[in-house]
């Protein structure tokens, strides 16, 4: 049948491809093995990983006019305002070019997720999360020598709180809608990661 010539067509174009792409969000508690993880999906899976958390820092580091107040909420342990978090998120996967995204320690809390899903119009393949009990955490950050400002007693223990209040239910609504699969993340990082390559298994190496 042929289209009537008034007929708007519809740009197959008219979004751009990262608002195509694949997203696995990455959640868990702070030092859970999150960015372990990931690292361990990108040498096997074409995925790109991005870290909230490492974009957040990057920004600080440029001395963006947001620098300082990044800072301040990173040592305090906590949640940056999600225009600022999303907007950096979308322009590292526009800048990126790939079609498949695992989205590290996000989304953190309900505005995260709105502003994230309500934008970009994705929601995640699934969502990945970390179970793993406070102290193997504590015991894992205190030991992790990166020279983070917020890998301290005190700003743990409010990474946690924050954590279980805000990231906890975020994990319940996935769950919710069938998409979280947690991880036994209390395991050796290798063992971890035979569980987490499962679930990449049908994306293709
Ligand atoms: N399964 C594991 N067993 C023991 N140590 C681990 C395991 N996975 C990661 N680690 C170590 O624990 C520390 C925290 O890991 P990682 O940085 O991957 O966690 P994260 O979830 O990204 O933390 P954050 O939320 O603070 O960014 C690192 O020093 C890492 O080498
Ligand atoms: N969606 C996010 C992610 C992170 N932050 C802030 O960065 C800190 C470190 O994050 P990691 O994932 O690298 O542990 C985190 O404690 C928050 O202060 C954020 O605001 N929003
Ligand atoms: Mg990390």
């Amino acid at each position: 049948m042929e289209t009537p010539v008034d007929t708007p067509i519809k740009d197959e174009h008219e979004s751009p491809m990262w608002k195509k792409s694949t997203v696995v969000f990455v959640l868990g508690g702070p030092g859970s093995g999150k960015g372990t993880q990931c690292a361990n999906v990108v040498k096997h899976f074409r995925f790109t990983h991005f870290s909230a958390g490492d974009l957040l820092r990057a920004e600080i580091r440029s001395r963006s006019e947001f620098g300082a107040m990044i800072q301040s909420m990173i040592v305090e342990g906590r949640i940056v305002p999600s225009e600022i978090t999303v907007k950096l998120l979308f322009k590292a996967m526009e800048e990126n070019g790939n079609d498949k995204f695992l989205i590290d320690g996000f989304p953190r809390n309900e505005e995260n997720r709105i502003v994230f899903e309500n934008l970009a119009k994705i929601e995640p393949a699934f969502v990945l999360f970390f179970d793993c009990p406070e102290e193997e955490l504590e015991r894992r950050i205190m030991n992790r020598n990166q020279g983070r400002e917020d890998d301290n007693i005190e700003t743990i223990k409010k990474r946690f709180k924050v954590f279980v209040e805000s990231t906890l239910p975020i994990a319940s609504y996935y769950e919710s809608k069938g998409k979280l699969r947690k991880i036994n993340a209390a395991k050796p990082s290798e063992e971890v990661f035979d569980a987490v390559k499962d679930l990449f298994s049908s994306y293709g190496t």
